[in-house]
């Protein structure tokens, strides 16, 4: 440190660029409070639930967090990743993150983690931590391929609501939603490609299905829907397949407004009836399998089909830590990095 610095002057840190993955969140553990903390959370976003507090509020805390924790947490028993005592969503993000690390291995000044926006570890205590090993840049990264209002922009809310608390903040950067990255949509049709080399039949339909939101949040201007098709376009014309073989759905409906439609779940119950009886699903809008794709899609979604006379049905993972998905955040990371590195 120089000589001029008199001897209570704070620490001067070296500089470093951070990279925070953001994910959206999970429960610690699938008992009652530990759902329920984590619904409480979730649920109390306004982002998320964009109702009046004054009109949400007595039903949340009456009747949807007496409920819901309860069936929600048999639902994520379902999925639990015993094997590594945690929720799939974090342990496949655990993941991601080490081997983002070690692909900036040969870079020192940077400092690559994830936070989520809901539960642990939080997005506040991540940028504590970015910002005490020296990072005076940082780039947020919403792990979501289309942008809504729901996912991407409470994410970096939430991150800016941390730094809102700091004297000296860290210079700040948020990747934009990665749809149209090539990298994204040739990572999908490879994986899509891949997923059907595996099965023994040939599907009828493939269905992109996205988590849906109430289509008021369309209407106000959110281009998520939009954002939505254009993903699986893009994908059915790299693959160089007719509009018929690619359809677009919309899963995880909650309350009673009208959600983007069609809904994955009334589609399923349909299909079979129209002569549509092989299918393989994926779940684009995830960038890492979690409830709403291993239980609800993979293991409800295929029950409903089955039942209504579908044959076949496969269901393809999310992109998750695998080569592919690896390529798509590397090359997310590295553009928004350009200047800084
Ligand atoms: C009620 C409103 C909800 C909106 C709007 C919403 C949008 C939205 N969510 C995701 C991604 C995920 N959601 C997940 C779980 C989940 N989502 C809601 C509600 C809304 N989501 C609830 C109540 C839950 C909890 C589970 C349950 O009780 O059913 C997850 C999974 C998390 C996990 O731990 O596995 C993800 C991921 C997106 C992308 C999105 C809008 C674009
Ligand atoms: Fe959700
Ligand atoms: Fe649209």
């Amino acid at each position: 440190m120089s000589s001029h610095l008199p001897k209570d002057h704070p620490a001067v840190q070296p500089k470093k660029i951070g990279v925070l993955l953001l994910n959206l969140g999970t429960p610690d553990a699938t008992d009652y409070w530990s759902m329920r903390q984590y619904l409480k959370e979730f649920l109390s976003d306004s982002r998320v639930i964009e109702i009046p507090k004054w009109i949400w509020w007595p039903i949340l805390n009456g009747i949807v967090l007496t409920v819901r924790p309860k069936k929600s947490g048999a639902a994520y028993d379902k999925i639990w990743d015993y094997e590594n005592g945690d929720s799939p969503l974090r342990v496949i993000a655990k993941r991601q993150v080490e081997k983002l690390r070690s692909s900036y291995a040969d870079q020192p000044n940077v400092v690559v983690d994830y936070a989520m926006r809901y539960g642990n570890p939080s997005t506040q205590s991540k940028l504590e931590e970015l910002q005490a090993q020296g990072c005076d840049k940082i780039l947020l990264v919403p792990l979501y391929p289309q942008y809504s209002a729901a996912t991407t922009a409470t994410a970096n809310d939430k991150a800016f609501d941390a730094l809102k608390q700091l004297r000296w903040q860290p210079a700040v950067r948020t990747a934009p939603a990665y749809f149209e990255n090539d990298a994204y949509v040739s990572a999908l049709a490879k994986s899509i490609e891949q997923g059907l080399a595996n099965l023994d039949f040939e599907p009828d339909l493939v269905i992109t299905s996205y988590h849906g939101v109430p289509k008021s949040y369309l209407m106000k201007g959110d281009p998520y829907h939009c954002q939505c098709y254009k993903s699986t376009r893009l994908v059915r014309e790299k693959l160089g397949w007719p509009e018929d073989k690619m359809m677009v759905t919309f899963q995880s409906r909650f309350g009673p407004e009208e959600w983007l439609q069609p809904y994955t779940d009334k589609t399923l119950e349909a299909l079979p009836e129209k002569g549509i009886k092989k299918i393989a699903i994926l779940t684009p809008g995830f960038s890492v399998d979690c409830l709403e794709t291993l239980e609800e899609i993979a293991m409800e979604g295929k029950e409903e089909f089955m039942e209504a006379g579908g044959e076949e049905f496969a269901y393809i993972p999310c992109l998750n830590d695998s080569e592919l998905g690896m390529d798509v955040i590397e090359d997310v990371v590295k553009r928004e990095l350009a200047g800084w590195l």
